[in-house]
């Protein structure tokens, strides 16, 4: 976006390089801004995608925030960060949105080396409140009259750590707020009796007008301020029961507009002159002011670039439509598939039905879709509790946030041996998204927990076929698999299994070959082998299982070969190339092993192939590093 068209088309916001310029404008110039801020948007997600609703949403709630609030002394902190981007460009990274998402430019997410602004780093969900709340509790450590507020959406707040915090918050009288921003949607509409709970509370306009009465002249009138607060308690005790949020100590004000600036700059005003824990509930569209996505929000969860001329016309947003399946299409079809025959089949996702490919499953098989809301812990012990009656679930996952579920995969799951099946998607980079959603650590994490079945499916047919492996397996057993497609390769639709814990030799080293390398790999990378293979005629294995490892295969090939490469788009610290070695270790092979794989620091964000570049795992820098390391 050209700075110089700013001038004309953004007035108002092209004034403002920080909020303290925000905060030189008059209320009633606010409006006025939030329509310049959301045009801006549309344009500039128009060049970069990235996510969308949520940010369209957010609009009037973050400038209201910024104007109200003296930040960045006072703390902002936002749930998930995938709604911060007015927040950004308000807070001096107008210019720096044509390289959102981007390698070397902004993230998509509040990150502190980024900003002072961005005082909690993010993309997992529900970490808000208590972040806020230990923000609070260290401005009162150091005597400081700092205001805390963590903003929440109705489907971050369905995540047993937001109610942790929340409980806590009102135990501890402290002094923060919290704002509920209530669109009435998670990516897909938002699951769930406290969704029910937030719609009931929006249609109690009894409450809501006692409530407004009393605000009334309490502002006018101190002296009757008691007066009416406690009538107004009397009332509420009456006619509603207290809500949730006061039950848990909160002092709750809402439901409010979301979208009237104005009026929310009024509300956050009042609120932060309270001391304790307060709760403001507003009510906002996402997706607001661009119409397709008002109707369609879960489509326009977020966008690709060049989205804009063309849904006006299509009214659906520009996703490039790829020739290849996805993987996470291919375990859609394989569990429909696998459900048309096993009737006792239920899948279980936390909140991510279309990222993980499980749309026409949910429609097909309603009665054997199981979507948790935003709640990975429960989602896994969930399925552990079917395991133990007869059921047979499969648990659809981001590596990312199984992280979330770990002591549930370790000790409700494994320790029990149950027969619980995770497809693990976005497995490896996942590119825009950065290292909080890199699903770099899965291999590690599960390679240590006794029982579990590790695969790691080389191309598509290969996971169909370890889903189907691993369904069939009676214990825990995972298949992980990258965001995107793989090559293409034709599937087998029959749902034929794999011997568990055999690898398979792709590629013998020709009798002519001057060193004997052999190439062990674990999942896709195993491509950038053969290529790799060809120039330096090495011998490849695709390993296929992390755990149980092929020993014999291993023994087999070590023997045979003067070098041991192991390849896994995961960590390589405690990874599937750990695994080579310790157990070339344990069989007294002690030959030279060269791990490749992602190395021991955080990922950040670019395209997500070009990271495998730069990082070396394209077929270019693995035979680089064999070179090097032969000397
Ligand atoms: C722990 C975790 N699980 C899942 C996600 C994926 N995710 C990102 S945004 C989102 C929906 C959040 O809904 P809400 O908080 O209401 O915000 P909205 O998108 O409606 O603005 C989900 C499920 C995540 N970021 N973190
Ligand atoms: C913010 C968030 O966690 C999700 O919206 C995530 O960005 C989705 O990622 P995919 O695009 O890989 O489904
Ligand atoms: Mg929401």
């Amino acid at each position: 976006m050209q700075e110089n068209n700013l001038a004309s088309e953004y007035p108002l916001l092209e004034q403002i390089d920080s909020p303290s310029d925000l905060r030189k404008l008059s209320m009633e110039q606010l409006p006025t801004l939030c329509s310049e801020l959301r045009r801006f948007l549309l344009h500039s997600l128009d060049e970069t995608g990235g996510h969308f609703g949520s940010n369209l949403g957010v609009v009037e709630l973050t400038v209201a925030l910024h104007y109200a609030f003296n930040t960045p002394d006072d703390r902002l902190v936002w749930d998930v960060g995938h709604q911060c981007y007015p927040h950004k460009i308000l807070t001096g990274r107008r210019q720096q949105m044509a390289g959102l998402r981007q390698a070397a430019g902004i993230a998509g997410f509040p990150k502190r080396s980024e900003s002072e602004h961005d005082t909690f780093g993010v993309g997992h969900s529900s970490t808000s409140i208590s972040a806020a709340l230990g923000m609070s509790v260290a401005a009162k450590a150091q005597g400081l009259t700092r205001r805390v507020a963590a903003i929440i959406g109705d489907g971050a707040l369905t995540a047993g750590m937001a109610f942790e915090a929340l409980n806590h918050a009102g135990h501890l009288k402290a002094d923060m707020m919290v704002v509920l921003n209530d669109n009435d949607m998670s990516i897909s509409e938002n699951v769930g009796g406290l969704n029910s709970y937030l719609a009931r509370l929006l249609n109690s306009t009894l409450y809501s007008s006692v409530r407004e009465g009393g605000k009334k002249v309490l502002e006018v009138a101190p002296p009757i301020r008691e007066l009416v607060k406690r009538t107004e308690e009397h009332m509420k005790g009456m006619l509603t029961p207290g809500t949730l949020f006061e039950e848990l100590g909160f002092y709750y004000v809402g439901p409010v507009d979301g979208h009237d600036v104005i009026e929310l700059v009024k509300h956050i005003k009042q609120l932060e002159k309270r001391h304790g824990p307060s709760f403001l509930h507003i009510v906002t569209k996402k997706g607001k002011g661009f119409q397709p996505a008002e109707k369609n929000p879960t489509k326009y969860h977020a966008v690709s670039p060049g989205y804009l001329t063309q849904s006006t016309v299509a009214v659906e947003p520009v996703k490039k439509s790829p020739a290849k399946k996805s993987f996470s299409n291919i375990f859609g079809d394989w569990l429909c598939d696998m459900a048309e025959q096993e009737p006792q089949l239920f899948a279980v996702t936390p909140a991510m039905c279309e990222g993980s490919g499980m749309v026409e499953f949910s429609q097909k098989f309603s009665d054997r879709y199981i979507d948790v809301a935003i709640a990975e812990q429960h989602a896994v012990t969930l399925a552990a509790g079917m395991a133990c009656d007869g059921l047979k679930p499969v648990v659809a996952i981001y590596s990312t946030f199984l992280q979330r579920g770990y002591d549930q995969l370790v000790h409700d799951v494994a320790l029990q041996n149950l027969d619980v099946l995770f497809a693990i998607d976005r497995a490896g980079l996942v590119g825009a998204d950065g290292p909080t959603h890199a699903g770099a650590y899965d291999v590690s994490f599960m390679r240590c927990i006794p029982k579990m079945v590790i695969m790691c499916p080389s191309n598509e047919d290969q996971c169909r076929k370890m889903l189907s492996t691993g369904y069939h397996y009676p214990g825990p057993a995972a298949v992980r698999y990258p965001r995107g497609s793989g090559s293409g390769i034709t599937v087998d639709l029959a749902l034929n299994t794999l011997e568990v814990g055999k690898g398979h030799i792709c590629r013998q080293h020709s009798a002519a070959a001057n060193q004997k390398i052999a190439i062990l790999a674990f999942g896709p990378l195993l491509h950038q082998a053969l290529i790799v293979a060809e120039n330096l005629d090495a011998t490849v294995v695709d390993m296929r299982f992390a755990k149980p490892l092929d020993s014999q295969l291993l023994a087999e090939v070590a023997t045979d070969h003067q070098l041991i490469v192991t390849l896994e788009d995961s960590c390589i610290a405690g990874g599937a190339g750990s695994a080579v070695n310790e157990t070339l270790q344990q069989l007294k092979l002690l030959k030279p092993v060269l791990n490749l794989g992602l190395p021991d620091r955080f990922i950040d964000q670019g395209n997500q192939q070009k990271l495998y570049a730069d990082l070396g795992l394209d077929a270019k820098g693995i035979e680089q590093s064999i070179r090097d390391y032969l000397g």
